[in-house]
């Protein structure tokens, strides 16, 4: 759609000029410098000047196929324009993923299917091939010659990895790998780009050579014919049906029957075998084969804080354009913006995007440190990031997903419509609570980690930094409340020491009462998820602060005045929220909860001024944001009835339905 110039709004005029701060410095420090803004603006510009944004019908008025069509279309060509264009015209060689991570969604409301390709497949390549099958698919897959996904979840299993059916069995005579589907829960299921797009994909299938198997590992299959996109023979391929989001990313199921791959076509950087059938099993660490999902799960903590921070952009314009009841009689309906139950729906979403941004920055920087390692032959660092990536992946999405749908209900009925965006946000962050890792699960993974480091602590040697406040509570030290940002953190450390204390004690209470350790483990997984879910929210909160601090040192005092109001509502929010487990494990009182509940609603009143500035900090493009409650001018109404209008179902005054079945009905003639 091209997008109707209007003036702006006068209440979001009047909103901009209330603003303390210079919002290019905020804009500035979430890109990681003045640079780095001028260089996503100006990938920004040529994608938007491209003409590729625009659809001659609303996406959400077409149909499922007419959908995907589209979005292959535009994939294709912004492909194209990655390729040639946006290298040559902005003169930038190594293009920042965020930028053009960003500017994907001005093309996409829903999901490319070309998501996997990028997201997955050539991450794979990368981490999982021998320098030989690097110089073989990297070129490829980078210049699109083919197209791949990533097929490891089955209909029967998605979580449990080790309990996948899909078999290659190493045939030494031919040197080759045959893949088989062997019942009809061993059909791959939900693959992105899987169902009618790619022609490649990395399959996930239980290894056996000389009749012994060794567990799951990653094959490169080429599934359909290059050059006329048939399925080739012995492989069964196609599209799993509608689902609540990612409707043109044609997820997908396929099955094999008895289908043949060369022996290279194993992805052998890790373990290999050998032309006679040998497995040589991976030197250093078994689970090196899951590292394209720790890659996800670290960049889905930067999806979450994104796609929240689209959401609070749209609902914070939206509040402040729109007008409802009265605070007193007789004086004028409000703005929404005003009400102290409507800031407390928003400013924790402003405050949450830029805690999970600045922890998805830093985790990343954690991610690079640990492959940089891993390149030297040490994975001593690998369970650290495999826990802190597990946590923060469930709690980020899981959070972000809530207040998403809370951004939804702020805008009241008008945030129901697909034209306001928000559903299109909350279903495409909704599934990222499931894939790469459920929630549940993912936190029991960092609970492993969390009971084997108190093991640890007490056995007296020494744990790694994120976990240190263990061997402290274990030292006894006690925590003593302060409603400082360094204090809040001591606490919520305390809360999660105290309840990771408590698993421990309970699978051990469990044991000498006569359980095993699996079902001592199982009988506490509730409380394991409790204590990882912990442990996560004082990481979060410990890295915003610090972050903040660090990032802010050279800024404006108002900038540093309202970064850090939002930190100071943060860890107020989360001390409200909690106020039961820190009454238990921290010696908070019942003054101490007085003060922060007051602090937490004068901040609300701080904050207001600046609300509409600081979600414009965030810099989204109204083209980014595709929404007609959350456009920069504010002119909600006018969007509104503009995209009633341009709705297909008004093309015509009377519906061929009432001729057919409304009037036979009205004169008793059906
Ligand atoms: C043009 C547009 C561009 C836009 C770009 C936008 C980017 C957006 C990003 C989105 C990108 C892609 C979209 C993705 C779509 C979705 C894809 C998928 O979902 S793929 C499938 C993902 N599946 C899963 O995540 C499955 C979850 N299950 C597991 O991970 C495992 O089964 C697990 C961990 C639950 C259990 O594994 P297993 O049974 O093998 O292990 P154990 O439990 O026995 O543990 C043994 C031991 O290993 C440790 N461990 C486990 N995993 C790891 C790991 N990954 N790394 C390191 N260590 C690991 C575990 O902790 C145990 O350790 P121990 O010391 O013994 O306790
Ligand atoms: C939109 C979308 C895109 C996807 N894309 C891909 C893709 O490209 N490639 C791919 O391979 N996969 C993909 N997936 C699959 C995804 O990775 C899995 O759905 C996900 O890992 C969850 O696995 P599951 O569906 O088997 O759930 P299940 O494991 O069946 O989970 C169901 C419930 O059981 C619980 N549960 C399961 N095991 C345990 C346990 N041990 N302890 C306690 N509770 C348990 C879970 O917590 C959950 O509540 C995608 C999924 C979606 C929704």
């Amino acid at each position: 759609m091209v997008l109707k110039k209007y003036n702006i709004n006068p209440d979001l005029a009047l909103e901009r000029q209330k603003c303390t701060f210079d919002i290019e410095e905020i804009i500035n420090i979430f890109d990681g410098g003045k640079e780095k803004t001028s260089q996503r603006r100006k990938i920004e510009d040529v994608v938007l000047k491209s003409g590729l944004c625009h659809d001659d019908v609303p996406e959400e008025c077409m149909s499922l196929k007419e959908r995907y069509e589209n979005a292959v279309r535009k994939s294709c060509f912004f492909s194209k324009l990655m390729k040639t264009e946006l290298q040559e015209i902005t003169g930038i060689e190594d293009f920042e993923t965020p930028a053009i991570r960003r500017i994907a969604d001005a093309l996409f409301k829903d999901i490319s299917p070309f998501l996997l390709h990028l997201g997955m497949f050539v991450p794979t390549i990368i981490g999982q091939c021998t320098s030989e099958q690097l110089m073989i698919w990297l070129p490829k897959a980078l210049d699109l010659q083919i197209i791949g996904g990533y097929a490891q979840t089955e209909l029967g299993h998605g979580t449990f990895i080790r309990g996948l059916e899909t078999t290659a069995t190493y045939d030494a005579d031919t040197e080759e790998f045959v893949l088989h589907t062997p019942t009809l829960t061993a059909h791959k299921w939900w693959a992105g780009g899987l169902g009618k797009t790619i022609n490649h994909c990395i399959v996930v299938a239980q290894l056996y050579t000389k009749g012994v198997c060794y567990g799951t590992h990653l094959f490169m299959v080429q599934i359909r014919d290059l050059d006329t996109h048939m399925p080739l023979p012995g492989i069964k391929v196609g599209e799993i049906g509608p689902r609540m989001g990612f409707s043109s990313a044609d997820n997908g199921f396929l099955g094999f029957n008895n289908f043949r791959i060369p022996r290279n076509n194993m992805l052998m950087k890790h373990a290999q075998v050998q032309k006679d059938g040998t497995y040589v099993k991976p030197a250093r660490h078994g689970k090196l084969t899951y590292q394209t999902m720790v890659f996800v799960r670290v960049t889905l903590v930067n999806e979450a804080a994104f796609n929240l921070s689209k959401a609070v952009t749209i609902a914070v314009r939206y509040s402040a354009v729109r007008r409802q009841s009265e605070m007193r009689p007789n004086e004028p309906e409000p703005q929404i913006l005003d009400y102290p139950t409507q800031q407390h729906k928003l400013f924790i979403g402003i405050a949450t995007a830029h805690a999970f941004q600045l922890t998805a920055n830093w985790l990343w920087n954690t991610f690079k440190s640990v492959l940089s390692d891993m390149k030297k032959g040490d994975v001593g660092t690998l369970p650290e990031l495999h826990a802190l990536s597990s946590c923060l992946k469930a709690v980020c999405t899981s959070d972000a997903a809530l207040l998403i749908e809370q951004c939804r209900y702020a805008c009241g009925g008008h945030g129901y419509m697909l034209s306001s965006n928000l559903p299109y946000i909350y279903s495409f962050v909704a599934a990222t609570r499931t894939y790469e890792g459920d929630y549940t699960i993912l936190l029991l993974q960092t609970a492993r980690f969390l009971v084997k480091a108190w093991e640890q602590a007490e056995a007296g040697k020494t744990v790694t930094p994120t976990v240190s406040y263990i061997s402290r509570s274990l030292k006894g030290e006690k925590n003593s409340w302060r409603s400082t940002d360094e204090g809040i953190i001591k606490s919520f450390q305390a809360v999660a020491a105290g309840k990771i204390a408590l698993c421990v004690k309970s699978i051990r209470d469990r044991m000498k009462s006569g359980l095993d350790y699996e079902d001592a483990w199982l009988l506490t997984t509730v409380q394991l998820v409790d204590a990882a879910e912990a442990h996560c929210r004082s990481v979060i909160l410990e890295t915003y602060c610090n972050e903040v601090r660090r990032l802010t040192k050279s800024s404006s005092d108002n900038v540093k005045i309202v970064m850090h109001q939002l930190v100071t509502l943060y860890l107020s929010y989360w001390t409200l929220q909690r106020t039961g487990d820190l009454l238990r494990y921290s010696s908070i009182s019942e003054k101490d909860i007085d003060f922060m509940q007051r602090q937490y609603e004068e901040l609300l009143q701080h904050i207001r001024p600046n609300a509409v500035a600081l979600v414009d900090a965030f810099d989204l493009r109204d083209e980014i944001l595709h929404s007609s409650l959350g456009a920069y001018d504010g002119r909600v109404y006018e969007r509104l009835m503009e995209q009633a209008e341009n709705n297909p179902m008004n093309a015509e005054p009377v519906n061929q339905s009432f001729h057919k079945y409304i009037k036979p009905l009205l004169q008793g003639k059906l």
